[in-house]
């Protein structure tokens, strides 16, 4: 048991550490785009599924209370929580639409929609990032390898080099929490002066 418990842990910060070491460009890009959508009063729409579902929410909750900073409340709603608007669109129209039905509602030209799927071929998460996509909204995929139907539809792709559910979603979260704290730094610098 204890070798499979360090074989995970070893495995869990391998691929983190792969990943963040050979996306380090593309991590600054999507942290500034963030930043430059929040700062021009846009917001971010976040949606995935099962554990990338609370991935979103988790992300959400960080730029609408706080991170590690005290500041302005910043804009962003996962599109997972509202069992009304998902059941009645899953029962009406089908599961495939109910974040794209979201993200034509509340979605504007100069928003950022960040679509979570590890495999990158859940059709719910593809089909919004596609249609935001034709909106004029900037969107990031996360994703695991080679970002599957994902990647077509991002501005920027997150692709995790794994094929492992669990160690993507480790992944994702990390990344998740760089973007709320490098956003942080770009549009507070003063709150991180020494
Ligand atoms: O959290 C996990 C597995 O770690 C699961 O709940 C997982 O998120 C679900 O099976 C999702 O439906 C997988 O969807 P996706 O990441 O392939 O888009
Ligand atoms: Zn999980």
């Amino acid at each position: 048991m204890q070798e499979i418990i360090l074989d995970i842990l070893h495995n869990s910060i391998m691929v983190k550490e792969k990943f963040i070491k050979a996306n380090m460009e593309l991590i600054i890009q999507g942290a500034d785009k963030i930043a430059l959508c929040l700062a021009s009063g846009h917001k971010i729409l976040v949606f995935g599924n099962g554990g990338s579902a609370a991935d979103a929410q988790h992300i959400a909750a960080e730029f609408v209370n706080r991170f590690r900073i005290e500041r302005r409340p910043l804009g962003a709603i996962a599109l997972t929580t509202d069992t009304s608007i998902i059941t009645s669109i899953g029962n009406d129209y089908g599961f495939d639409e109910i974040f794209e039905k979201q993200i034509m509602a509340l979605g504007q030209k100069d928003d950022i929609a960040i679509g979570i799927s590890t495999s990158g071929s859940s059709p719910n998460v593809v089909r919004a990032l596609k249609t935001a996509k034709n909106m004029g909204i900037t969107t990031l995929g996360l994703t695991g390898k080679g970002g599957g139907n994902l990647a077509q539809y991002s501005d920027l792709l997150f692709s995790v080099d794994s094929d492992v559910t669990a160690r993507i979603q480790e992944t994702h979260i990390t990344l998740g929490h760089i973007f709320c704290d490098l956003a942080d730094r770009i549009l507070f610098p003063e709150k991180f002066s020494a």
